[in-house]
């Protein structure tokens, strides 16, 4: 027997054993979780008895209050412990099958010893608790594995650096316990494995990557001095994979500290939100907080205004022939994603400080309770050394105490006692319990008239008040929208002694025009929440440590700008590709730059390698790049991309033959790419005549396996097994190029290119 296949044995021999060692483990957990469950079900079924309830005296009160809350907490306590071995349970049977993909042997320096380390998603100890018989890829000597080669390495520990030899490194493919590949890598990476990770078929949900995270990946995953870290990493370089097993890190290493309560990921769109939602699940962690930008914008601005999406400004600038307004409003996207347009809102806010704020009336059917300019004149009668969101909250103290006026004198007037007459038969009935619980009233009837008209028409005339007081507080009196326009009128900028940005007429007037329509178009929508924000005096995210944007290329500097501010003691990690950039206002020079921040804070690790496609794909893609020559691609064959031109009446015949080559191919996620959501629908009903095919939209969140059609926007940060791009000769602008760039790079296996010229 050779010296591999004695080797071999061994390492069988001992994932065997192992697996054993975490059966007994999972059994006696299994015990164990009886035994809680057991407990938290008693515990319900005899809450009650065992409280006390006495509610004659405040001490009786007080005990009875004490007895249910230490009860409760009994409860949840064995519930947590009953979750949480769940938990331990699942991940320890996802390592019997599987409980590790790698091993280094290292000699500490000074030591006669080496020690095996072998490395999985988690650790495990020996029965005594004593030795790692697995060590988790996040423990500080893992990094070893990831990090070198075999000869002289090193790790840091939170004692220092340890240094020392390592003498093999060994990378494993384990599948239901059964060793089914073993590479030594010798002193160049060994990327067998790669080869064998990368070279299966894409999946509907994003895989975890800890077996082979690369140096450059570890780097950002392991990153924990910077305040804001920003990964340059060119399309399929591992970014967002590498995001992820990020926060999985962050959640090992600081534990009890830091939990997925406390990070916040943006993801580019809900699609995207389900696409990632099993990585950290898998490797036994709790999902982040998760949201897109939009889901963000639409919960600050509040239900009462419409915000376009990003979408549908994509697809105005997609489908629009280029005309005087279709120039206009490109500079106004471009003004209003800038530094400098926040400067501008900042300038305003300090006119509105002395002039010019704009309120709405006050109502009760339809008239007024307190005017607009009554609101203006109580406003600016404040020290105006008080900011504003101080004196807004001086002014909603005083509007609450004027409604409170106004409502007992509204009592009295002819229209509550009309609006009694049709008071329900309930209504009295409450009205009759409200007395009594206020002890106002003995009998068990009416005997007052007075008395009885009192209490009815504070039914009525509250119904009308409680909604106007609800609006208060909810600053329903200030008019954003309006002093959001009046920001556009001829002379503001005069005003604000600030200078004219280039175009300002034509973005003025464009602007003017588009928030008088029903919904706040994409490009306004940043600024006017923050404006917005700016005189709520709204609270941040203080409970967030680590916020992640994901293809934050795709963000303006303003955007940027705004979430550091509502993020204020969160790290940040930027995660984005300048060639991605699909929107208006991703500029390259200023793509991903967020300000306020020393050098020494920051770090941007760049990664140049693709890992996503195969090699002919990569170096296909690159070349439609200016500056592609820097991408390095994965050595993975396959095909060659190909380009079909057809005549218009064949393009669809020709994908759909296309499709189902694929499909017997045994590809299983195959994406036909337009460029817009609008041609996705027209090439949606022409295929789905023939051929079985789902269309995805903006609003879909989820996607199985299949062909598919979907708009180039949308597929960012997946991929597919095989990508069709519907018609290349739809990118015909320069500013469509990035577009185009982004869909070809979703394809891992193939790509094939339509035209009609
Ligand atoms: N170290 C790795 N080991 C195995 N697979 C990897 C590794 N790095 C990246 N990949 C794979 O490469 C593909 C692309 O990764 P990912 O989506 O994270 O890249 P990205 O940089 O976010 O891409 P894009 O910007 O194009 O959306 C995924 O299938 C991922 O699993």
């Amino acid at each position: 027997m050779s010296n591999e296949q004695m080797d071999k044995q061994e390492e069988q021999k001992r994932i065997y054993t192992i697996g054993m060692e975490i059966q007994q483990k999972i059994d006696s957990l299994s015990q164990h979780v009886k035994k809680v469950s057991s407990d938290a079900f008693e515990i319900r079924k005899t809450f009650w008895d065992d409280v006390k309830v006495n509610m004659d005296g405040q001490d009786d009160i007080d005990e009875t209050f004490f007895s249910i809350k230490q009860q409760a907490e009994l409860l949840l306590e064995r519930e947590r412990s009953q979750n949480q071995l769940d938990r331990q349970i699942k991940t320890l049977n996802r390592l019997k099958h599987s409980p590790y993909f790698g091993r280094v042997d290292f000699k500490e320096m000074g030591e006669s010893l080496q020690e095996s380390i072998y490395i999985g998603i988690t650790s495990f100890l020996d029965k005594e608790n004593e030795n790692f018989l697995i060590y988790d890829w996040r423990a500080p000597i893992s990094s070893l594995y990831y990090d070198y080669p075999p000869g002289e390495a090193r790790y840091t520990t939170p004692e220092g650096i340890i240094e020392g030899e390592m003498t093999l490194k060994r990378q494993f493919i384990i599948r239901n316990s059964e060793l089914q590949g073993m590479f030594d890598t010798g002193v160049t990476i060994g990327d067998q494995m790669l080869q064998e990770v990368l070279g299966n078929s894409a999946n509907t949900q994003m895989k975890s990557i800890v077996a082979t995270i690369q140096k450059e990946q570890n780097q950002i995953i392991r990153n924990e001095k910077s305040k804001l870290l920003i990964v340059q990493g060119v399309a399929g370089s591992g970014k967002t994979s590498a995001a992820l097993q990020r926060i999985a890190y962050l959640l090992y290493r600081y534990r009890g500290i830091l939990s997925s309560q406390n990070i916040m990921l943006f993801s580019p769109n809900p699609l995207f939100n389900s696409y990632v939602a099993t990585v950290l699940p898998e490797l036994g962690e709790e999902n982040m907080q998760q949201t897109t930008f939009q889901e963000y914008l639409n919960h600050r601005a509040g239900r009462a205004l419409k915000l376009e999406d990003p979408f549908t400004q994509l697809e105005y600038l997609l489908n629009t022939k280029e005309s005087c307004e279709y120039e206009s409003r490109v500079r106004s996207i471009q003004l209003k994603s800038t530094i400098q347009f926040k400067d501008i809102i900042d300038s305003y806010l300090q006119l509105l400080s002395t002039e010019g704020f704009l309120f709405r009336d006050i109502k009760l059917r339809s008239k007024s309770l307190i005017t607009k300019e009554q609101l203006s004149e109580k406003f600016y009668s404040f020290d105006t050394n008080i900011s504003i969101p101080n004196r807004i909250q001086l002014l909603q103290e005083w509007i609450v105490k004027e409604l409170k006026k106004r409502k007992k004198l509204e009592k009295r007037k002819d229209w509550v006692k009309e609006e009694i007459q049709f008071l329900e038969k309930e209504d009295y009935a409450d009205a009759f319990k409200k007395l009594q619980g206020e002890k106002r009233f003995k009998d068990d009837t009416f005997d007052d008239f007075a008395q009885e008209e009192g209490i009815l028409s504070e039914v009525v005339v509250s119904r009308y008040f409680k909604p106007i007081i609800k609006r208060v507080r909810a600053f329903g009196f200030i008019h954003y929208l309006g002093m959001y326009i009046q920001l556009f009128g001829e002379k503001m900028l005069d005003k604000m002694n600030v200078p004219f940005p280039e175009s300002w007429d034509d973005i003025r007037q464009l602007s003017i025009d588009q928030l008088n329509s029903s919904e706040i178009s994409y490009e306004d929508a940043t600024p006017f929440v923050y404006f917005k924000d700016k005189i709520e005096g709204r609270k941040t995210h203080s409970s967030i440590r680590h916020l992640f944007i994901d293809e934050a290329q795709d963000y303006s500097p303003f955007q940027l700008a705004y979430l550091k501010q509502l993020f204020p003691n969160s790290k940040m990690t930027l995660l984005g590709d300048i060639n991605q950039g699909i929107y208006m206002h991703s500029h390259k020079e200023d793509a991903m730059a967020v300000n306020g921040l020393e050098e020494d804070e920051k770090e941007t690790i760049v990664l140049t390698r693709s890992y996503r496609s195969t090699r002919p794909i990569v170096e296909y893609t690159k070349t439609l790049l200016k500056d592609g020559h820097h991408i390095e691609a994965f050595n993975r064959d396959g095909e060659e991309p190909t380009l079909t031109v057809v005549k218009e009446e064949h393009l669809i015949p020709s994908i759909i033959e296309k499709v189902k080559e694929l499909k017997r191919k045994g590809h299983e996620t195959i994406a036909v790419i337009c460029k817009t959501a609008a041609e996705s629908y027209k090439v949606f009903t022409e295929i789905s005549e023939n051929l079985p095919i789902r269309l995805m939209e903006k609003g879909t969140v989820t996607f199985e396996s299949g062909p598919i059609i979907i708009p180039s926007y949308l597929a960012k940060g997946i991929e597919f097994d095989a990508v069709i791009i519907y018609n290349t000769s739809a990118y015909g602008k320069d500013s469509e190029r990035r577009l185009f760039y982004t869909a070809c790079t979703r394809a891992m296996h193939e790509l094939h290119l339509y035209s009609t010229e």
